[in-house]
């Protein structure tokens, strides 16, 4: 009898508990006066987040335009209160100024055994400052250059090959080829190609599953470890760590001394170690271990953002083009001067294809891979005069931001002179972010893809395949921003050169 009460007692105090949970989690932003729309519990404003119908970032765009006159605006992400930032001096606040408050990306995708689990991206605190010091050595201007014949001999082995029409696959195919090549100074064998093609498609593939167990991995983590649940299928996981294993073992094998970025990640290894230096004194602070795993962690980051980013943004980038014969006339005439100044490609050459460069700028705006950055600051605080507890997540919507008329008037036109002149507010165009997390790979990620289009444009005439339809739709379960699976982007090539 006593045990039934006692029973009972415990269920009511339980259900207590989680209501309270549930009631405090839906009164953050009413409390501090911050305008939002009404959450329903549990779910918050994510409520048809779980019909896959939408992407994520619909939500960020909705509330965004939902209250036109603040500088931010509340949302919640199930459960999660989370500050979505309209304004760009809060973003260069957060971004910048106030960087030490916010340097982190906080829970978010990966779980304690994937790969991705050590890598930069998910790293944190003085152990992130430390292995960002020492990965900043591979995209130095001399290094940039240096990997310039090989990427540009790549893109033209694929348009040499004479395609008649460019879609996803050959380019994020062309996009691990010039990676393995200029990071790691590795040729893939013939015979390893299609697998590794094949399986490194697979990491992105948007199935609604895999959206499922992504999002209960980033707002229920606790949950998501009780089912098991991973970023992406272990067999992958561990098919891509023997990978990368075997390109950094391979290395220290050939005993070749390559000015790489493979080069950092095995003398780190061997090393053992990664210091971390006192800013003041410039001595030695601390040492943190450094392991096979974590070496491999970052192999595979770079790996994984150089593949499906880079890819989308060539293939976006010709797609625009595709659609406009003025801006593909105007950037062979420049193709056709710089070539001629510089005598032939070089990393110089491609440095003052400034129209190029444009083309992709202007592409980024309207197609940046990721359309969101995350935050989550680290220590109570407050932005704007509004106080926010530690752990408070924090959203810059830069695709919403950067489709804003105020900010770019007539935002659905595909204008590369736009960024000729340069902009006017540098915190309205993030799509590589800013500030000391900023994308460690975006001089090499625009200069493959100027590369890429100034082959592309110098030897073909561009024009969008009528099976592509518009206005191209996006695929609401993938993790970057996809065309849809059922409307794939494809451009027909006529050669020209
Ligand atoms: C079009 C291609 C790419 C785009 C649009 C892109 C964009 C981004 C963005 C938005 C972030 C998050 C920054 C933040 O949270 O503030 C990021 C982080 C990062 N990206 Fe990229 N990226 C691209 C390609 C690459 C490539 C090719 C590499 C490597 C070679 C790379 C390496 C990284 C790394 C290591 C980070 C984490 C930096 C850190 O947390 O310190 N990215 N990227």
């Amino acid at each position: 009898m006593l045990t039934l009460e006692l029973l009972t007692l415990a269920v009511v105090v339980g259900l207590i508990h989680f209501s309270i949970i549930i009631w405090k989690s839906m009164t953050y932003w009413k409390e501090r006066g911050v305008k939002h729309h009404t959450p329903v519990p549990i779910f918050g404003n994510f409520l048809s987040v779980i019909s896959f119908r939408k992407h994520f970032f619909h939500y960020y765009d909705k509330v965004y335009k939902a209250f036109p006159n603040e500088r931010m605006v509340g949302l919640y992400e199930f459960m999660t209160p989370t500050l979505v930032l309209r304004d760009t001096q809060l973003i260069e606040h957060v971004l910048i100024r106030e960087f030490s408050t916010f340097p982190d990306h906080g829970s978010f995708l990966f779980e304690p055994s994937s790969v991705m689990y050590d890598s930069i991206f998910n790293m944190s605190g003085i152990r992130w400052r430390a292995l960002r010091n020492k990965l900043l050595i591979t995209f130095t201007t001399g290094k940039m250059r240096s990997v310039f014949p090989s990427l540009s001999e790549s893109c033209l082995q694929l348009l040499n090959s004479n395609p008649k029409t460019l879609e996803r696959e050959m380019l994020s195919d062309l996009a691990i080829r010039t990676f393995m090549e200029s990071m790691f100074g590795t040729k893939i064998l013939k015979s390893a190609e299609a697998e590794i093609y094949t399986k490194a498609r697979k990491i992105f593939e948007p199935t609604w599953w895999r959206y499922t167990q992504q999002t209960l991995l980033t707002y229920f983590p606790k949950l998501a470890d009780f089912l098991h649940l991973t970023f992406m299928p272990k067999h992958l996981d561990n098919y891509f760590r023997s990978i990368m294993n075997t390109i950094l073992n391979q290395r220290v094998d050939s005993m070749e001394d390559r000015n790489d970025y493979a080069q950092v990640l095995v003398q780190m290894r061997e090393q053992k170690k990664l210091n971390i230096y006192n800013r003041e004194n410039k001595k030695v602070d601390q040492t943190f271990d450094v392991t096979n795993d974590l070496a491999i962690a970052q192999a595979f980051m770079f790996f994984f953002a150089g593949m499906d980013a880079t890819s989308l943004l060539m293939l976006y980038t010709a797609a625009n083009l595709a659609q406009s014969k003025n801006c593909q006339a105007k950037a062979r005439e420049e193709i056709k001067t710089v070539l001629h100044k510089y005598g032939g490609y070089s990393w110089e050459a491609v440095r003052d294809m400034k129209y190029i460069d444009s083309c992709v700028q202007e592409t980024l705006r309207m197609q940046p891979s990721l359309q969101f950055l995350n935050r989550v600051c680290d220590k109570d605080t407050s932005i704007d005069g509004v106080k926010l507890v530690k752990g408070t997540r924090i959203i810059i919507p830069i695709h919403t931001i950067q489709m804003d008329p105020k900010n770019f008037p007539n935002p659905e036109k595909f204008d590369p002179e736009r960024f000729m002149e340069g902009i006017n507010d540098k915190f309205a165009h993030l799509p590589f972010s800013d500030g000391p997390r900023v994308c460690l790979g975006k001089r090499f990620a625009t200069m493959e893809t100027t590369t890429f289009m100034a082959h592309l444009l110098e030897n073909f005439e561009l024009s969008l395949s009528p099976e592509t339809k518009l206005p191209l739709k996006y695929q609401p379960t993938a993790l970057f921003l996809t065309p849809k699976a059922t409307n794939p982007i494809k451009i027909d090539l006529k050669r020209i050169n």
